[in-house]
């Protein structure tokens, strides 16, 4: 997603301190220390303009929420929508995802969400999909056991790529959907911004995995 840089974006990012961070290491294992209660939390790589984040913060209080993006000046709109939703289980971090293992903590992550991620098309690009075996390696550091990673998108190549490159891992499928959008099976969907804009052209693919146990 490119955006117009926004001029705004750096101040208004120092002014909200407290519901942002841009420099997440040494919060490593201490993340709970930025919410007002203890409570599971789940993490959003590439959220873009935060509307997915945001409402799942809405719709559950008892779980706390982080929204990780690379722009500045998209992760800047994002925070204006978490400022005005006065939600407090929600934080959102200015960083590269894929670093995730750098400031989470073993354990720390009850879950992940990766929301139509940039597909990267050409393969000599593949290692930046946020599918890839290399990011895989860092969400399997940092998130529990049985915690899911829930993927989607509305590119069919890069759901093919995701679908292969996560059985090639070794995770375990919990559930894929060809068509979200139709499903019958009551499966939430909280649409993302991009997901509004371009689902009429064509299906959404979601895979929802975890990693195996020892045992499993
Ligand atoms: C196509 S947009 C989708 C945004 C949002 N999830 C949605 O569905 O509306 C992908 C977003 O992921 C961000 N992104 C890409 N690579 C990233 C990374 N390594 N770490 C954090 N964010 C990343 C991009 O900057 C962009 O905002």
């Amino acid at each position: 997603m490119r955006v117009r840089n926004k001029p705004w974006a750096k101040g208004y990012i120092e002014d909200h301190a407290d519901k942002m961070v841009t420099a997440p290491e040494p919060l490593k294992g201490n993340w709970q220390s930025r919410f007002p209660s203890e409570q599971p939390l789940f993490v959003e790589i590439g959220t873009g303009k935060g509307q997915f984040i945001v409402e799942m913060a809405r719709q559950h209080p008892d779980q706390n929420f982080i929204g990780i993006e690379i722009q500045m000046s998209v992760i800047a709109v994002a925070l204006k929508k978490v400022v005005a939703s006065g939600l407090t289980n929600i934080q959102m971090v200015h960083t590269d995802g894929e670093a995730v293992n750098t400031f989470f903590d073993a354990g720390e992550v009850a879950g992940l969400y990766l929301n139509f991620s940039d597909p990267w098309p050409k393969s000599r690009h593949a290692k930046r999909r946020l599918t890839s075996p290399v990011f895989l390696a860092h969400y399997a550091d940092v998130l529990q056991s049985e915690g899911q990673i829930q993927f989607k998108t509305d590119n069919r190549g890069l759901f093919e790529y995701s679908l292969e490159s996560l059985n090639n891992f070794g995770l375990v499928f919990d559930g894929v959907w060809l068509d979200l959008h139709a499903a019958t099976d009551g499966v939430e969907d909280i649409e993302t911004e991009y997901e509004q804009k371009f689902s009429a052209k064509g299906p959404i693919y979601q895979v929802i995995a975890h990693f195996p146990k020892a045992a499993e």
